[in-house]
């Protein structure tokens, strides 16, 4: 269990993290979900006692990182894949690793097996890809068997195999009853993986809540209709107090009503439909809805404007069959 209780660092002026309240529990994967310079990082390495919080505290398993007599055996962690000593071989880093904690020979072939980097394990990891730089960063995390895991975007570099690997790993590292807290910018690969999770933006704690939960509190479904009438659909949807938004090519969203009610009323009105369809919201739409407003870093996009986020561009409100 990781426990933050108003935790704050500051960098000069800069509120890095500010005020921080989450608790990640065990039994669970707990995804960490914030814009570029979010606090995300800072948060993880205040976890590992990496930076000294300005204000506020943050324990695992009730204690300080800096208190607990054997860290690597109760968190494991991965933060930067590439911050490996890069003349060694996979083998002799964890070998080294294993010994400054008390830990068998044994456990290091074991997690290399784990990882699938046994074949490569005497060679030097400066030659190592990303994505086997992130395994071997996973392998260290595993070396003491702890009940608490986190990692900082453990997919990054993998291949689509690899990334399947972590989905698994993560999730099965749950199952035996451990607290995984893991950090990813793949909405749709956390959507798969995480049941819980923390989002923060600009150091705040916007959600600690399910995942479902957050999606639901945080976008709404909506019914996608194609149809050559859209010209004379949209008006009669809008007349039943239906909300109407462009989608891509040509379709349009309805929300507030079911595809059943939209089909009845093309229906009723002798309209053909070339698609209809219920679409639940994803978790990317949920976050882009909260955090549009916390992305530190926007970038502009053609049309949009100004300083509107190429992520955060809001769907324009059109009239059906109409222009922007
Ligand atoms: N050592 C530091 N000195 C000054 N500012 C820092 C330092 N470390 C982080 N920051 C700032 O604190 C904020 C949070 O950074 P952090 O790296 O924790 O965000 P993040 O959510 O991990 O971002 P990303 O997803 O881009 O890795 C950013 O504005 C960053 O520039």
């Amino acid at each position: 269990m990781i426990e933050a209780r108003g935790l704050t660092k500051r960098f000069g002026d800069k509120v890095a993290v500010d005020h921080a309240d989450f608790t990640v529990r065990p039994n669970t994967v707990t995804g960490f979900l914030g814009p570029n310079g979010a606090g995300k990082s800072t948060t993880m390495r205040m976890i590992l006692g990496l930076d000294r919080p300005t204000a506020g505290d943050v324990t695992v398993n009730g204690r300080h990182y800096r208190d607990l007599p054997a860290p690597l055996r109760e968190v494991g962690a991965l933060l930067e894949a590439r911050a490996v000593h890069g003349g060694r071989s996979a083998y002799h880093h964890l070998w080294c690793l294993a010994q400054s904690n008390g830990l068998p020979r044994r456990r290091v072939d074991e997690v290399l097996g784990l990882v699938g980097l046994d074949s490569v394990a005497g060679k030097p990891t400066r030659g190592f890809s990303l994505g086997m730089s992130q395994r071997l960063g996973i392998a260290a995390a595993l070396l003491g068997d702890p009940g608490v895991l986190m990692f900082d975007e453990p997919v990054n570099g993998l291949d689509p195999e690899g990334i399947v690997w972590v989905r698994r790993l993560m999730r099965q590292l749950a199952a035996e009853g451990r607290t995984v807290f893991v950090s990813s910018h793949l909405m749709s690969e956390m959507a798969l993986t995480a049941d819980h999770l923390v989002v923060i933006g600009r150091g705040r704690i916007l959600a600690d809540t399910g995942m479902r939960e957050f999606i639901d509190a945080n976008a709404t479904s909506h019914v996608r209709v194609r149809s050559p009438h859209l010209d004379r659909l949209g008006p009669l949807l809008a007349e039943r107090g239906w909300r109407v938004e462009d989608d891509s090519d040509g379709a349009v969203r309805v929300y507030g009503a079911t595809a059943d009610q939209v089909g009845d009323t093309a229906g009723e009105a002798g309209l053909w439909l070339h698609e209809l369809a219920g679409v639940q919201p994803s978790l990317e739409d949920a976050f882009m809805q909260l955090t549009g407003e916390s992305v530190e870093y926007q970038a502009g996009v053609p049309g949009a404007r100004d300083g509107q986020a190429a992520d955060a561009a809001t769907v324009a409100m059109t009239q059906p069959g109409g222009k922007a």
